[in-house]
């Protein structure tokens, strides 16, 4: 599985994501490119899956992207210090959904303010965002809408959104509700629910719904009903445990 650093800060490299200490930072769409084959079912002929689908990690830095990224893709979470995203990282994964394997190429991006302009050049060629809040971090959902708005500025108008908060482990810590989550996904009409990169709650679903929704929008078969990412999240969503059945 193939995983990279991009880095903002050096000169650009003619070839290569990891050049031997190079890093550099190519042009958006160029990783989808390079990593260029198709997955398909064998014996399947689903010509209009691309060969990976971008999903973009945002939010806030420390609301936890690095580690849902790395709980979804290992299975781990990254306990202890703090390493903060530099420029944007990605991980590939590959998830069957339906039968059909789709590859997502995630892109963790760096939340810290400094390097805005480069998740910007990023937003252009996703498929699909999530967008991270901390629970236990107020600052962190107040800044939701102004997320929306850059969201709104940058991305693709069809990019498939959803809002996650994230650390629901952090019980005692918790600061925003999970009402206040609800309603304010509501009020932009985005799929919502809570996560933990620590106990791994709600990790798989929201990649793999992500996913579900992006395969179906390629691969429109004729009887196929349409599927409601809405629907499937709510159907599908675990609470935290205390207050949800
Ligand atoms: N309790 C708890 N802590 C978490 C969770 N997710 C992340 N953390 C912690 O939060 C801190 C920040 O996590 P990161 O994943 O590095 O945050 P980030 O959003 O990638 O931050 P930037 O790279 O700066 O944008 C780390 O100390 C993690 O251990 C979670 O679900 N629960
Ligand atoms: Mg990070």
């Amino acid at each position: 599985m193939a995983r990279g650093r991009l880095m903002a800060e050096r000169e650009p490299a003619p070839a290569g994501v990891e050049g031997a200490g190079t890093a550099w930072l190519p042009a958006p769409g160029f990783l989808g490119a390079i990593e260029g084959s198709r997955v398909s079912a064998p014996g399947a002929s689903h010509p209009s899956l691309p060969p990976s689908l971008q999903v973009m990690l945002v939010g806030d830095s420390g609301v936890g992207k690095t580690c849902l990224l790395v709980r979804f893709k290992d299975g781990a979470f990254l306990a202890g210090s703090f390493i903060s995203t530099v420029g944007i990282d990605f991980r590939n994964k590959v998830l069957t959904v339906d039968g059909v394997k789709v590859k997502l190429q995630i892109w963790d991006t760096a939340g810290q303010e400094r390097f805005r302009s480069v998740t910007h050049a990023y937003y252009r060629d996703a498929h699909a965002l999530l967008l991270l809040y901390d629970v236990t971090n107020k600052a962190s959902f107040d800044n939701i809408q102004a997320w929306l708005t850059e969201i709104h500025e940058y991305a693709q108008q069809d990019v498939v959104l959803m809002l996650l908060g994230n650390k629901v482990d952090s019980a005692q810590d918790r600061v925003v509700k999970r009402e206040d989550g609800e309603k304010l996904a509501k009020e932009y009409g985005v799929p919502f629910m809570e996560t933990s990169a620590k106990s791994g709650l709600n990790v798989e679903l929201a990649f793999t719904a992500i996913a579900k929704e992006l395969k179906h929008r390629s691969m429109k078969l004729p009887n196929e009903p349409k599927f409601k990412l809405h629907d499937y999240v709510k159907k599908e969503v675990r609470g935290s445990g205390c207050c949800r059945s």
